[in-house]
This record gives structure tokens, C-alpha cells and sequence, in this order.
């Protein structure tokens, strides 16, 4: 994987415990910036938020909405600073991107009622890989059925499901861009090709890159069941409002813009493994938009996934800070590290916290067991009280 600016100063090693990682390159000193990558590849504003938040440079202003001031494609749940924050959204998306997202938004139901709708895996006890796999063939048996699609044009998301869509959405719309230009491309490799081509340029990553991460799925789901049927109706919708070859739009349809006859055709790349892929992605790699400065009070305004920074490993005493400027990550050390250091980050505010509540703080959130050093010399001088004895 390659990045922005220069020879890099990072390299991937793997290990067992904590799979793959960055080492420094060389010897670096304090305050060395060892990653600066622009944009996401996908991400998200949540709805609670997006009148409040930029959706190009994310600034926030503790609820103020005065400051943006360019809200030409509201419908499409996007608000702007100004003129240059939309131009600059549109360079990287696209106009067509506008159209993806407001026939999206046409799917989110505008009143939340009362009662949930039943969910059908909140009642399954043992979330397996394979239960997964077969209830995904499920949906694409379903889906072969005629009139399946059409049943499925009148689903509607709720908020937590239309703000998942639209990270997908714009993965996929990623995907399909990526495959459209590859067609008459040259023999570039991947992330060269998503440097170098102007317009195409989602922060230093294809869509391999995106879909090599580690996948969340069985862990998050195991966790919370519920999330399976959300998933799968993200996909119904996906698959529904924008696969325009498999779909004749109807007279009514034809009538109004959100018809996807005048969307771009994304049939192509809405299968439901990449949906799973993309959806996978987010639990164990995403990066939160917090407002900054941030502070443990700091609200949480949506979420992006930078393929690049993912192989950053957490560690309880960490010695890259990580600074975001709009839009941009930056990674930059806290220490003089030397050349083959591991280059880790905080996953979240735990530095403070003990032992024990560092690994239940992690393994909530994050799903995983820390194996970091700290943990490790920690844990190994409580044995050695332990048996000690009093
Ligand atoms: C954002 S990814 C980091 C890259 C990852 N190691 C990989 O191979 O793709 C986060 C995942 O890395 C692993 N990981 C990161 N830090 C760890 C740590 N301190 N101890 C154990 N596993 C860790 C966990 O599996 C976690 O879900």
C-alpha cells in the first residue's frame, strides 16, 4: 500500500497476537508525521448531526448551523460550509454521487414509530460463520425470485440503517468508479492508480485496499445478533434502488428524479458479499469523527474508514498521536522511536485506566483481548504479586 508524499516510513510486519502492523523504516524523532492521508475512503455523518457538521471539511460548532451556509443538496442530506466545501466534495464524489444519495434518503423513514420492526436473528443463541454464509445465500435465493425485487422497492431503512447505507453507498460507488476507469487504464497497481488519476484519489486506497481489512462480521454480530437483520435489509434496499439493469422502473417512478433510471447503475457492485465486505470493515476498523479538540466530552459525529492508517495496532501507551484537520489524518509520534519500532495508536481514552478496565473497555468496543506491552509486563507483575502471597 502506498501514501501520499515521499519514500515511506512505515512497513507492514505481521504477528500472531496482533496480525498485521506498521514499523518505522528508520530511526525517527519526536513529532515526526508518519502518515498524512486526505479523505476516507467511505464514511458517514450521522443524521442526528449532518445539519450540524460540514459533510466535506466535518466542522462542528457545538449544534450551530449558521456557518454553513451552501445547502444546495440537502435532500441528498448534505450540508456545506460554502461554495468550496461543496466544489471540493464534488471533485472527489462526483455530481452523480448528489443523486446516489438522494434516492437513498428518499428510502429513510421519515417518522420513527413506536415499535420496532420484528427481527428474526434476535432469537438465534449461537451466531456461527456458517449460520452467516447460509442465511446470505438466503437473501441472494430470494432475490432470484420474481417480484422479489419489487417487494423489496418498498422497504424503507430507519436512521441507524439509512447512515450504515450511506457508507456503503459510497464504497460501492467507489468500486464501481475504480472498475469503470480500470477498464481502459493502464497496468498502474492498485494504489498507484487511485494516487495518481485526479478525480479518483479516496485517500490513497482502491477498493482492494478497503476490502483487504480485517472483517468485524461474526465478532460484531456474535455480540449483537440483531445487527445481521439490519444488514440485510441495508443490502434489500441497496440492491432494490439501484441495480437499474435488473429493475423496470414504474410509471410513478419515472415521473419523479429518485427513479433509478436517472441514478447512476451500480448493479454491478451491489452483490452481497461486498455489502457483507463493507459492512464487515467498520467494526474493527473504523475511525470515529469526533469533534475536536478532542476530550473524553467530545460528541461523536459519524464515522470513516482510512485503509491506509488500519494497520495501525492499538497500544495502552502508545507512541503515535493521531491529529485530524477536516477531513485529513494525521499520524505523528509522541517519542523517538528507532527503525523497527512498532508504530502504535490509542483506540480510545484508556491510557488512564487499569488493567482490568482496558481490556473490558477493548474488548466491548473493539472486540479484541490487548496484547500490547503494557498489558503484558502489567499483567505479568500481577501474577508475580499473586503468588507472592500476602
Ligand atoms: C484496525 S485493525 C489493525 C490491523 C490489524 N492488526 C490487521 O491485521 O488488519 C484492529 C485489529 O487489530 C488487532 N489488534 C490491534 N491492536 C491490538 C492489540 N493491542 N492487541 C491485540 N490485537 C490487536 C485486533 O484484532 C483488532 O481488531
Amino acid at each position: 500500500m502506498q501514501h501520499s508524499g515521499g519514500p515511506s516510513l512505515l512497513a507492514v510486519a505481521v504477528s500472531p497476537l496482533t496480525g498485521r502492523s506498521y514499523r518505522a523504516t528508520c530511526d525517527l524523532p519526536q513529532d515526526s508525521c508518519v502518515l498524512d492521508i486526505s479523505t476516507p475512503y467511505a464514511d458517514t455523518v450521522y443524521k442526528k448531526f449532518r445539519k450540524e457538521v460540514c459533510a466535506e471539511c466535518w466542522r462542528y460548532e457545538l449544534g450551530r448551523t449558521d456557518f454553513l451556509t451552501c445547502r444546495d443538496y440537502a435532500e441528498a442530506g448534505l450540508w456545506f460550509c460554502d461554495a468550496r466545501c461543496r466544489d471540493s466534495w464534488l471533485e472527489r464524489e462526483g455530481q452523480g454521487t448528489v443523486e446516489l444519495l438522494k434516492t437513498l434518503e428518499a428510502a429513510r423513514i421519515r417518522k420513527e414509530k413506536g415499535k420496532a420492526r420484528e427481527d428474526a436473528s434476535t432469537a438465534i443463541k449461537q451466531i456461527t460463520q456458517d449460520f452467516l454464509d447460509q442465511a446470505w445465500e438466503e437473501v441472494s435465493a430470494q432475490e432470484k425470485r420474481p417480484k422479489t425485487l419489487n417487494k423489496w422497492k418498498m422497504l424503507q431503512l430507519d436512521d441507524f440503517e439509512a447512515d450504515l447505507a450511506r457508507y456503503v453507498l459510497l464504497a460501492l460507488n467507489h468500486l464501481h468508479r475504480e472498475s469503470s476507469s480500470f477498464t481502459v487504464s493502464s497496468n498502474d497497481g492498485p494504489s498507484q492508480f487511485a494516487e495518481t488519476r485526479p478525480g479518483l484519489n479516496f485517500g490513497a486506497a482502491t477498493w482492494n485496499d478497503f476490502a483487504s481489512l480485517q472483517s468485524g462480521e461474526l465478532l460484531q454480530i456474535s455480540k449483537f445478533p440483531e445487527l445481521l437483520d439490519n444488514w440485510v435489509h441495508i443490502y434489500q434496499v441497496l440492491k432494490a434502488r439501484f441495480a437499474s439493469k435488473i429493475l423496470r422502473p414504474s410509471a410513478k417512478e419515472l415521473s419523479t428524479s429518485a427513479s433509478p433510471a436517472n441514478t447512476t447503475d451500480l448493479s454491478d457492485v451491489i452483490t452481497p458479499q461486498n455489502v457483507r465486505t463493507a459492512l464487515g470493515v467498520d467494526p474493527s476498523n473504523s475511525f470515529g469523527i469526533w469533534q475536536v479538540p478532542v476530550t473524553e466530552e467530545s460528541e461523536g459525529l459519524g464515522f470513516g474508514i482510512y485503509p491506509v492508517p488500519s494497520f495501525f495496532n492499538h497500544h495502552c501507551a502508545p507512541n503515535v498521536r493521531k491529529e485530524r484537520v477536516g477531513r485529513r489524518l494525521r499520524f505523528v509520534t509522541t517519542a523517538a522511536v528507532r527503525a523497527g519500532d512498532e508504530l502504535c495508536i490509542s483506540y480510545g481514552h484508556v491510557e488512564h485506566m487499569t488493567l482490568a478496565a482496558r481490556r473490558e473497555h477493548l474488548r466491548d468496543g473493539w472486540f479484541f483481548v490487548c496484547a500490547c506491552s503494557r498489558c503484558a509486563e502489567e499483567e505479568a507483575s500481577a501474577t508475580t504479586r499473586d503468588a507472592a502471597g500476602p
